[in-house]
């Protein structure tokens, strides 16, 4: 869907959910724009993969409105620890099913092939293509549910912690390659528990405790008053070289002098 970028694609109005009447989110109003960048951060059981599936649809709200452009479609990424990595299938065959999900024909066609494999290289994995998905890396695995979700030629991608479990080298690539998305036309909206690796680096920082407890750019949320009012405890925020750093005293991250 052709996007101009602060046309809204996603909002949400006065959003609760429930589970089995168990408040998980509460009151919540967001907006996605054809361009966002947004990053959800809080602590556990905030809410923050609840809120992504209320964005892709499949959590209907308990009480609020999701209003949708038409047309949007949405790429999900999820989280690599919900995956089933004993599945017998190689990277092409598990990106060629996401490929072909709404094909009718049983089997891919040359173009679908081919398509698989620019994907593949473009993500810097064309290499690992005949490998079983369980023999790859972190960052490997990741790239291979990105270029699933890049098939749908997605206006927004959701994803829920792209970077956990990766080393720091391949967090900074796989943000690399969200921003670059973004400059090409993709919305993006990840959850994250790394404030300082992936937070601070985005444009938009969501702070979630069940409800909205601030958004805005890092200068505006990464502040003490809102972290504490989000993680529930007393964090302390640095200036380092323009960016905001967040350290955490309790867990014994002292600073020099
Ligand atoms: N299917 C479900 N049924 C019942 N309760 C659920 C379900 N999914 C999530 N919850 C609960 O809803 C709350 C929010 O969960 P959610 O997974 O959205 O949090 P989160 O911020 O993504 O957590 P984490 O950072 O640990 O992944 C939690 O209390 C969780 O236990």
């Amino acid at each position: 869907m052709p996007t101009t970028p602060s046309r809204p694609l996603l909002r949400l109005s006065g959003v609760d959910l429930d589970y089995g009447g168990v408040p998980a989110v509460r009151s919540v109003d967001l907006t996605v724009t054809g361009d966002t960048f947004a990053g959800v951060v809080g602590p556990s059981g905030s809410g923050k993969t609840t809120l992504l599936r209320l964005l892709l649809g499949t959590l209907r709200p308990t009480r609020g409105i999701v209003h949708r452009a038409a047309g949007l479609t949405v790429g999900y990424v999820p989280q690599l620890e919900t995956i089933n990595w004993d599945f017998p299938v190689t990277v092409r065959e598990c990106v060629l099913v996401a490929r072909r999900q709404t094909r009718l024909r049983p089997w891919p066609t040359r173009a679908e092939r081919t398509e698989v494999g620019e994907v593949l290289e473009r993500l810097g994995i064309g290499a690992v293509a005949d490998r079983r998905i369980r023999d790859l890396s972190g960052g490997q695995q990741q790239r291979m549910f990105l270029a699933r979700a890049l098939l749908r030629r997605p206006s927004l991608l959701l994803l829920d912690e792209p970077t956990s479990g990766l080393d720091l080298a391949t967090r900074h690539e796989i943000l690399h390659m969200l921003g670059e998305l973004n400059r090409q036309g993709v919305s993006i909206v990840l959850t994250t528990h790394d404030l300082n690796g992936i937070a601070t680096h985005l444009p938009h920082i969501v702070c979630l405790r069940q409800r909205v407890v601030a958004e805005g750019a890092p200068e505006v949320v990464i502040r003490p008053d809102v972290l504490e009012r989000t993680f529930g405890a007393r964090l302390d925020v640095l200036e380092h070289y323009g960016l905001r750093v967040v350290v955490d005293r309790g867990a014994g991250l002292e600073v020099a002098g």
